[in-house]
């Protein structure tokens, strides 16, 4: 049987497309950049910043939250949205991402990635099949398959062996999956490295199998961006053009911007939050480093024009001051003023494509950001 389509394709431009995705907590607006939460918490800001910046969707971490608080306590407390106050859409990932870049004594097989818990070096085992009851008990709107994602660069026969291992694992995530009440969704997650012909295979695998949407996954792992770009033009037209497409942990604004021309829906990045920690603001100007002393006297804010009160209400020189000062006020100013940044990029590029100027607005904000700061 065909899997139900809670994706309305509203308008394309190009190769970019503009949608909506109904989920049980809400719509989402596409394309869509998907904050990424850590334990359960937005770094540095409230959930109603996050609302008011214009998320419609956060990432919740299936990693993180099954080893601690424990996705049975999540469950027995209402469940994601309820533990947290965010009443919105969620997206979890399934966890063998985390897996490979936060654990150590890891272990691949045919049945499971087995680790040692950072937290308190447990031995768990996560199966395609825990990973899903874990996403369900979570109550996340939208799944992701177990797979495994190989670093670039990487052997082809490695590629090649992640590539079907995954794909066997889409296909049992899904037979797990298939209990989940109407209107919770699974993405199948395309793998392949940097290699067309794996893309191609494991896309037409996945496709054949059957998904709510499809997510590109192996990316922003380490490759340049020219490959990254080339990689979604070898996989996007192999999936359906009627379902969401969601490139996994990508990227900075110019990452987003042609990956949308390129026909992406949907993006996750930690960058707007870890990067605002770290002093840089994202601005239409581009990347600026307010740890730099040659902030420290000036008093103007970062955008006079931003439609976001922290962006144009607050000096640079305070700015300044707080993140020299290591003030907690510095990371959250930051983190909220870049996760705006995000979401107002994302409604510039929606109204573009439904206006049918993408083109144009591609452009002017890469003028923007050329200009540099001025
Ligand atoms: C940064 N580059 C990058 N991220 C990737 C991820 C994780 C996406 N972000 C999820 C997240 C959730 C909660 C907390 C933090 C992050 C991937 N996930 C999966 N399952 N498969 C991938 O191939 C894959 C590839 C990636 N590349």
């Amino acid at each position: 049987m065909t899997v139900p389509n809670h994706f309305e394709l509203l308008a394309t431009d190009g190769a970019a497309r503009t949608g909506k995705l109904t989920t049980p907590h809400g719509v989402v607006r596409t394309p869509a950049f998907m904050p990424v939460g850590t334990a359960g918490a937005m770094k540095g800001l409230h959930w109603r910043e996050v609302r008011d910046a214009g998320a419609d969707i956060v990432l919740g971490n299936t990693y993180h939250l099954m080893l601690r608080p424990g996705a049975e306590r999540i469950a027995a407390l209402g469940g994601l949205q309820k533990f947290t106050g965010w009443n919105g859409p969620m997206l979890t990932d399934s966890g063998g991402f985390q897996v490979m870049s936060l654990s150590e004594l890891r272990k691949v097989t045919e049945q499971a990635v087995t680790f040692r818990s950072h937290i308190d070096g447990a031995k768990v085992e996560l199966s395609p099949e825990r990973s899903i009851e874990v996403q369900r008990l979570l109550g996340s709107d939208i799944a992701m398959q177990m797979d495994e994602c190989v670093r670039l660069p990487a052997e082809r026969a490695d590629i090649e062996r992640a590539m079907q291992l995954s794909l066997r694992w889409a296909a049992r995530s899904k037979r797990a999956f298939e209990s989940a009440p109407d209107g919770y969704m699974l993405f199948g997650i395309v793998q392949g490295g940097d290699v067309p012909e794996l893309r191609h295979a494991s896309a037409r695998g996945l496709v054949e199998i059957g998904f709510h949407g499809y997510a590109i996954g192996g990316l922003a792992v380490g490759e340049p961006q020219a490959v990254m770009l080339a990689m979604i033009e070898e996989t996007a037209p192999v999936l359906p053009a009627d379902r969401p497409r969601y490139l996994m942990g990508v990227g900075t604004p110019e990452d987003l911007l042609e990956a949308v021309a390129r026909g992406i829906d949907m993006f996750d990045c930690v960058m707007p939050t870890r990067n605002g920690r770290h002093g840089m603001a994202f601005t239409r100007f581009g990347q600026i480093n307010l740890r730099n002393a040659r902030h420290a006297d000036d008093p103007r804010p970062l955008d006079e024009e931003s439609a976001w009160p922290s962006a144009r209400d607050i000096s640079r020189a305070y700015l300044h001051h707080l993140v020299r000062s290591g003030e907690t006020l510095g990371a959250m100013l930051l983190s909220d003023i870049n996760i705006a940044y995000y979401q107002h990029l994302m409604q510039g590029m929606r109204d573009a494509i439904a206006a049918g100027t993408f083109e144009e607005f591609k452009k002017q904000t890469r003028a923007g950001w050329a200009r540099g700061d001025i």
